[in-house]
Parts: C-alpha cells; structure tokens; sequence
C-alpha cells in the first residue's frame, strides 16, 4: 500500500469505527481480513493511525474544526508535521483532495483550546475527572495517552515468577516484575499477538492481566478453602487469579447474566490446572466467605489500550451504568455471609461509579465497613500515573452481622 493508501484506509476504519460497537483491534482485522494485498507493515501503519486519532480525536476535531475520520487523519498528519497536500491528492487508492473548507482549517492559526480538549476527554466527564485527581487532571490525563504495557499474571499453581522470567527470556522476552503485585510481570516491548503464540502461554503458566487487576485479586485475600462468589465473573480473570490464590482448593461460583462469557472460563481453567470454579447464571440463596463484585463500567481507567472508549462513552451510558452497579452491589451485598467480606472494583476512574457507590452504600447497609487497603488509603484508587498501571478502583467491606 502507498502511505497515502493507508491513510484511506485509517479513514475507512474509523467510519465502519462510528456505526458498531465493536472494538477497535477487533474492526481492524475484520478490515484486513478482506484486504489480504495489505502486509504487515501496511497493518500497522494503519492501526496505529486509527489509534492515533481516537487518542487524539479532541484536538485533531478542535484543530479541524470537524470531528470526521477525515478531518481527524488530516490533523494527524499536520501533527505528526507532514503537509496533508502531499497525501490527499485524490491520485488513485488516495483520499480525495483538500476541500477549500479543510485548506482554511489548516491555514488557520491554532486556537487555544478548552480544558477537555487539551486533556483529551470527553466534555462531560469534566466535572467527574475534576472531582477524581483535582490539580493533577493533567498530569493523569497525560499519562492516560501513550500505549500500555503488556502486563501478565503468573499463574503459581504451574511455576514461580523468577522461573518464568527465565523461560520467557529464553523465547526472547523480556519480561520485568511488577513492584506491587507479586505475581505480575510486565513486558515493555511485547505483544499479545507473540506471547499468546508461545507454548508457555498454552500450557498455562501465565494469563493476561494488568497489574492493578491483581493487586484488585490479591486485595481479595482470598484463602485455600474459601467458598468465593464472584458475581460479575465475566471471562473468569479475576476467578482465575483467586483459585491460583487458593491454591486451588475451596470452592469459587463464577456467576455472570452471560453466559456466553462464562463458556469461556472453561479452556481458561484447564489450561490454569484450575478445577475449583463453577459457572452459573442464576444463584440460590447461598451465601459465601468472599463476594467479588468487578462491575461493568465506563472502562475509564483502560483509555490507555482502548481509546475509542473515549470517543463512544456518552452520558446517558454513565448514567445507565451508575444505576446498574448500584443495583448490583446491593443484590451482590445479599450473599455475604457474616463475617465475609464484599470487594467491590471497576476499571473507571470516576468517583460516580466508585467511591461514591460505597458511601451510599454504607449508609444504608451499616452491618458491613470498610476494610482500608492499605496505612494510607481506604479504598485502593490505581491510575496510570499513580501506580503506573490501568485506572482501577477496589473497595473491600467487611459484614459484621
Ligand atoms: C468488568 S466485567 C467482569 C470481568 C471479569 N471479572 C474478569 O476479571 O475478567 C463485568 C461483567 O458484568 C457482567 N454483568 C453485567 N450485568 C450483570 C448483571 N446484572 N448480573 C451479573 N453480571 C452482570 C457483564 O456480563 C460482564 O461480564
């Protein structure tokens, strides 16, 4: 493809982007599915084109005073300092040529732009982002922008994390450990893709997982024995973790309305050596030592490795989902057992979907209190600039009667 080429093609890619729901990485490759003439490089030049523009899809639609894929590919390029002239030319398989309209915006002198624009956030989560990291919006905002590592759980029911490392190291992976997770090891220059293809990824000696969603697992406290209900289990990451913590042993009820995610825990646990964790979707009365509640939410703290998140979050999902994960904790809260615990946690960094969940909560459950996480926090509040992994909250309460 010539580089003109794959800017038409970053633009295709962001308007299928605006009429699915579907994920980004996921929209790419159907895209390349049917192009099989594109190389290697071509993919990647335009993946990181596409990613590029919903990372900085404020700025490039302020620049441009447009918010279209076009609008946002041209910004791209006058960012990154290329003359958009030179690529849109409307030469075969080329964007078509400048617009007299685009000409002007890119004549124009840069305006200052508003604060969301400058954070690259949606407008309206202004006031939420604000409330979240005060002065230091910025600063977090920043650092919400460049790609995340690869982060990865060692799974100890298979090996130990030094021996990992070294066996990664022999397949050419460099792979450091987390400070605060002990299981956690994070791979700077790797992909998915190549740590998904070795054979230690097969025979289950690690699973994908960002290390604010271990510390979220080891902050469980979960014990050999327990019985554990996790309510929102999903694909099982957060299972998985617990089981390895208990060393697989005691009893873990995946619970989840979809099924279709909880099929997937199967090949995960036989893969993992895991053999405690039973999926379901409708629960009896029972009630458990340990509640994992990981709620759907705005994905907020994950910006770094989905950006379109930015860009397709609207108010009236936040305010969908502020009303579901109330909902959720209090039907969660019923199958603690008495001097059991409840652990709530999303991936946001919004105080609506966190903090102030629990303070409502606790107003009106008063049989249950906080558990601080550490001398110096109640709540565990991670973000890429603070603990240098995904934005991520955990709240752990204890019921007394
Ligand atoms: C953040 S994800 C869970 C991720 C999972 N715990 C993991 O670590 O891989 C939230 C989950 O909540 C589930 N969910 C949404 N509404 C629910 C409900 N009413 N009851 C139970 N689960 C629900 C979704 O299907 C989704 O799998």
């Amino acid at each position: 493809m010539t580089p003109a080429a794959r800017l038409q093609a970053a633009i295709d890619v962001l308007t299928a982007l605006e009429t699915t729901a579907a994920p980004a990485d996921r929209v790419l490759r159907e895209y390349f599915r049917a192009r099989r003439y594109a190389g290697s490089k071509d993919r990647a030049a335009v993946a990181e084109r596409v990613f590029d523009c919903f990372r900085h899809a404020g700025s490039y639609a302020w620049r441009m005073n447009e918010a279209s894929p076009r609008a946002r590919v041209i910004a791209s390029l006058l960012a990154e300092g290329a003359d958009p002239a030179d690529f849109f030319t409307g030469a075969s398989y080329a964007p078509a040529a400048l617009t007299k309209e685009e000409a002007a915006a890119l004549a124009a002198p840069p305006r200052d732009p508003p604060l969301h624009v400058e954070g690259e956030f949606p407008a309206f989560l202004e006031p939420e982002l604000t409330k979240a990291f005060g002065a230091d919006l910025f600063a977090e905002m920043a650092a919400m922008q460049p790609r995340a590592p690869v982060g990865i759980r060692v799974n100890t029911l298979r090996t130990a994390r030094e021996t990992l490392v070294t066996a990664l190291a022999s397949e050419g992976f460099e792979a450091t450990p987390t400070p605060h997770a002990a299981t956690g090891l994070r791979l700077d220059g790797a992909t998915t893709s190549k740590l998904s293809a070795s054979g230690l990824f097969a025979a289950g000696h690690f699973e994908f997982q960002d290390e604010a969603a271990q510390i979220c697992a080891a902050l469980c406290d979960a014990k050999p024995g327990m019985r554990v209900l996790d309510y929102a289990a999903g694909a099982g990451g957060k299972a998985l973790a617990l089981a390895a913590a208990m060393n697989n042993k005691g009893e873990i009820v995946a619970h989840d309305i979809e099924a279709g995610r909880l099929a997937m825990i199967g090949p995960r646990a036989e893969r993992a050596g895991v053999s405690i964790i039973r999926t379901t979707t409708s629960l009896p009365p029972v009630q458990y030592d340990l509640v994992l509640l990981d709620a759907p939410c705005s994905g907020t703290g994950t910006w770094r490795r989905q950006p379109e998140l930015r860009v397709r979050f609207t108010p009236e999902r936040l305010a969908q989902l502020v009303a579901l994960q109330a909902k959720l904790i209090a039907d969660a809260s019923r199958f603690v057992a008495p001097g059991g615990r409840l652990v709530y946690a999303t991936c946001s960094v919004l105080p609506c979907e966190n903090d102030e969940h629990i303070a409502a909560f606790l107003g009106t459950h008063p049989e249950f209190a906080p558990v601080p996480v550490s001398d110096r926090e109640t709540f565990f509040h991670a973000s890429p600039r603070r603990t240098q992994t995904d934005g991520f909250f955990t709240a752990v309460l204890r019921r007394s009667t």
